[in-house]
């Protein structure tokens, strides 16, 4: 990368801002002038825009057309109809577009990433377009870096620049002023670019640019996540709609060449035919999924799941596999200290002797080696730290007293991958250094061990009583850590040998399973999807929890990573299938599990939260953030976010996806069973040489009225839990199978066999006047009534009548307007008799008793 620049030393008005933060008084200074920390995305329609957009439409062209042609022929009334049914539905569309966007944008600030800022000298975390220049930056693993910064202090500080530089090896940063004309990018290791990622470390940073000023800024294009594409449900929707629509010109062109055959004036059967397109074409196909994919995400959000890319929400529906993560998504994390292994004795967490010295140092120790506090009444930090910080206060221990007396000079972080951290303290006139982590890891590191008599070497027998001390623990379901520590060189923590340590004893602490756990996981299977535990903690410990909560039924489904390390990935995928539970895993582990229940041909979601999880994220087809828990760059590889980090909260995802998969599909079924019953009737008509059966005003009438707004009602059905007794929806099925197609087939048969004899009825009983407005008013309310039917598989008495008021204001639209245009007369329907409105209304209901009975007698409940 050849991006040069000239360095800049960091712009510190008062050099006391770096203990305070600024105020906000000077963020409002700063604000004022170089605005928010953005880059200029493209600029969002206005209603306006979307408006205009609505008559680009193909069919729309077409309709106005047939609106001039009609005016020019001396037809105004149709011209009339027409441009308003062309304006009603432009408005609709409108509306919609703006609501489903304005919906989803409130979604994507609820994912906005955040940054940790000094502020009125309290550290506070703010959305990342809040920052501005002079701000001091709080950087930990897993953080994005989301403005230009200076750095001011580092801790073993990793950044991956790959994002500016394409390296993706990352970068060790430290404040060492890096001095020079024109530097590269890649070289400028007291900088912290926007963009980048922290792997590891922590430190400080002051802000030097924001916004369009960073260099990505200036790069700009990278705006990749900018735009929402179609999904491929939209995609294939559209498709279909162009189809059916080459399909449906084909009819009508046949039915206005038989017209003109026939005799009838051209102009009229030109009319004829083109509303009969307007009529067949569903135009309200992918408008319905926007809207119920709008609501759904708004609802899915209300329930904690934050979806990031619209598509998952598809995917949903289809997922065969969760893989989850153990600490935190199934258990609560709320650690709390259970018991103490010390000096040979297996202690109760209030069973530890004040003045004992051994036991003091185990405490205080535990406090040092850690970085969570919870002084000042919030618990800050990891959990399992936060256990300790507690028991060592129960003890009358203060973390920042400890801290204060004995000052961190190096540490080494806790990195999941090596499951243990170290710190090394200034204490009296020493420097030692105090390492915790696993159990089964640290053994090996120990070479002595301190018991109330002083530090003696350890001997086997110890070491095989400590690992049976750890192995019940871990039984009964505990997370044990092991803490040692030992005398160091002034050195560089770079070069600390965590080696020959000395034990001091073993702690374990509880982290319950979250409550609903238990049934989430029996909804799961229930539905046909496997869930899969995956934990960095102990095999015996995850085996004891998984146990309980229902993942795994006998302990030979539990491996651990080293395991799966020796197995090529072919010989993972045969086995897969058979195991629940992965313990001592490292992130790296996660995206092979995914990638081999994939072969099977499964549709896996994952869930992760630090940094080395975004590769597995990426991988599943839906890869699910902690939100609470979460680092910004898992959140940024994610389709979902949890808000609430819970397990059952995916479940309840999936149930919404496949809720809204069907509620899409019912809506589109009712959409193509009702215009095929429009155009059976017309086929029928013309093949039989019988006058037309609708004038063109009626049908663009019944379009109006019997398209979009009931077909939207039924895609706004009420979520039900039914949808999670079914199996998983196969992701290469289609959109319908041939069943679907033979139902809407006879459900348009049904409307159109209720229309004809209503025709036939007013043709021989009045005339063609008579036989047009029966034909057109039976369409009309069977296609009503038919909108009930949609709603679901089963029959709407076991539903409730009225659990979808949407359905009954669009039903009653629908028939209110019916009927305004009966007895005013307009469009030039005919006056219709007592007798034939009830032969209108009784057959147009037929379809409805008929369809209800039949899921009331077919349709398990
Ligand atoms: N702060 C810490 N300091 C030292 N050791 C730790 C710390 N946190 C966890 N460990 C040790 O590392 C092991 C793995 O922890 P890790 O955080 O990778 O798993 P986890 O992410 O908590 O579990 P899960 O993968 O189910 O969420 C734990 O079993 C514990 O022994
Ligand atoms: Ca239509």
């Amino acid at each position: 990368m050849s991006v040069m620049l000239t360095p800049v030393k960091p712009q510190l008005d008062e050099p006391e801002a770096i203990g305070r933060g600024l105020t906000d008084e000077e963020v409002r200074l700063k604000r004022e002038k170089d605005g928010f920390n953005e880059l200029h995305e493209e600029k969002r329609k206005s209603a306006g825009a979307v408006f205009i957009d609505q008559f680009k439409d193909f069919l729309v062209i077409i309709l106005n057309i047939a609106a001039v042609i009609s005016a020019f022929l001396g037809e105004v009334e149709s011209s009339i109809v027409i441009l308003s049914v062309v304006l009603l539905n432009a408005a609709l569309g409108t509306i919609q577009h703006v609501k489903a966007e304005k919906s989803l944008n409130s979604l994507k600030a609820m994912s906005a990433p955040s940054a940790n800022v000094l502020r009125n000298g309290k550290v506070v975390q703010i959305p990342s377009r809040e920052v501005v220049t002079g701000d001091i930056l709080i950087i930990n693993a897993g953080d994005y870096i989301c403005a230009d910064a200076r750095i001011l202090e580092s801790y073993s500080l990793l950044i991956n620049e790959s994002s500016l530089t394409g390296e993706s090896v990352p970068v060790e940063k430290n404040a060492e002023f890096v001095s020079g004309e024109h530097v590269a990018l890649g070289d400028r290791k007291d900088m912290a670019f926007s963009g980048s990622f922290v792997t590891s470390g922590r430190g400080k940073a002051v802000v030097t640019a924001i916004g369009m000023d960073t260099e990505i800024g200036k790069i700009a294009d990278l705006l990749e996540n900018a735009k929402e594409k179609s999904t491929p449900l939209q995609e294939r929707l559209d498709q279909f709609g162009k189809a059916l629509a080459i399909g449906i010109t084909v009819i009508c062109l046949i039915v206005f060449g038989l017209d003109v055959i026939r005799g009838r004036e051209l102009a009229d059967s030109f009319m004829f035919a083109v509303s009969l397109a307007v009529a067949a074409i569903p135009e309200a196909l992918s408008s319905i999924v926007t809207i119920v994919l709008a609501f759904g995400t708004q609802k899915m959000a209300k329930e904690n799941a934050i979806i990031r890319k619209l598509h998952a929400v598809e995917s949903l529906g289809n997922i065969s596999v969760i893989c989850s993560d153990k600490t935190g998504t199934l258990t609560q994390n709320k650690m709390t200290v259970q018991l103490f292994y010390t000096d040979g004795q297996m202690l109760g967490h209030d069973q530890l002797k004040p003045g004992n010295k051994h036991h003091e140092k185990l405490l205080r120790m535990a406090l040092l080696c850690n970085d969570a506090v919870t002084s000042g009444g919030q618990e800050i930090g990891d959990p399992t730290e936060v256990a300790l910080v507690n028991i060592g206060k129960q003890y009358g221990f203060d973390e920042l007293a400890e801290r204060e007396q004995n000052q961190r000079i190096g540490e080494i972080p806790f990195d999941s991958r090596r499951k243990f951290m170290s710190t090394v303290h200034r204490i009296g006139h020493k420097q030692v250094m105090i390492t915790k982590g696993a159990t089964d890891v640290l053994i090996p590191r120990i070479s002595r061990i301190e018991t109330a008599g002083g530090v003696q070497a350890i001997s086997l027998h110890q070491i095989e009583s400590i690992r049976q001390a750890s192995h019940s623990f871990a039984d009964g379901g505990l997370r044990v850590l092991a803490l040692a520590y030992k005398e160091v060189l002034p050195t560089l923590p770079g070069a600390l040998q965590e080696e020959g340590l000395t034990l001091l004893g073993l702690i374990a602490m509880m982290d319950p399973p979250r409550e609903e756990t238990e049934q989430a996981v029996a909804d799961c299977i229930r539905a046909g999807i496997k869930p899969v535990m995956i934990t960095g903690d102990h095999k015996i410990t995850a085996i004891a929890i998984a146990g309980k909560i229902g993942i795994l039924n006998d302990p030979s489904e539990a491996v651990e990573g080293k395991d799966i390390e020796k197995l090529s990935d072919d010989e993972l995928k045969d086995r897969i299938e058979e195991i629940s539970v992965y313990a001592r895993v490292s992130p790296e582990h996660k995206i092979r599990i995914v990638r081999a229940w994939q072969e099977k041909g499964n549709v896996v979601a994952m869930t992760g939260d630090g940094v080395n999880d975004a590769p597995a994220l990426k991988q599943a087809d839906i890869g699910v953030a902690m939100g609470m828990a979460g680092t910004e760059v898992a959140k940024d590889a994610s389709s979902m976010v949890l808000t609430d980090d819970d397990f059952s909260t995916i479940v309840k995802a999936v149930s919404n996806g496949r809720s809204m998969y069907s509620n899409i599909k019912n809506a589109i079924q009712f959409l193509l069973s009702g215009n095929a019953g429009a155009i059976f009737v017309v086929i029928y008509a013309s093949l039989l040489a019988l006058p037309v059966p609708f004038l063109p005003a009626h049908l663009l009438f019944i379009n109006l009225l019997t398209d979009s707004l009931p077909a939207i009602a039924i895609g706004l059905e009420p979520h039900s839990k039914k949808v999670m007794k079914e199996k998983p929806r196969d992701k290469d099925e289609g959109l319908f199978s041939k069943r679907d197609v033979m139902q809407i087939t006879m459900e348009g048969l049904l409307i159109a066999a209720v229309t004809i004899i209503a025709f036939q009825y007013g043709l021989s009983a009045g005339g063609p006047a008579d036989a047009t407005t029966m034909a057109f008013a039976t369409l009309c309310l069977a296609r009503l009534f038919h909108g009930f039917n949609c709603r679901s598989k089963d029959s709407i008495f076991r539903l409730g009548l009225f659990t979808n008021i949407a359905c009954w204001t669009a039903f009653l639209i629908g028939v209110i307007l019916l009927n305004l245009v009966l007895t005013l007369g307009l469009f030039e329907v005919a006056q219709l008799g007592k007798e034939q409105l009830y032969m209108v209304y009784g057959l147009a209901f037929v379809p409805f008793i008929i369809i209800q009975t039949g899921k009331l007698l077919f349709v398990k409940s």
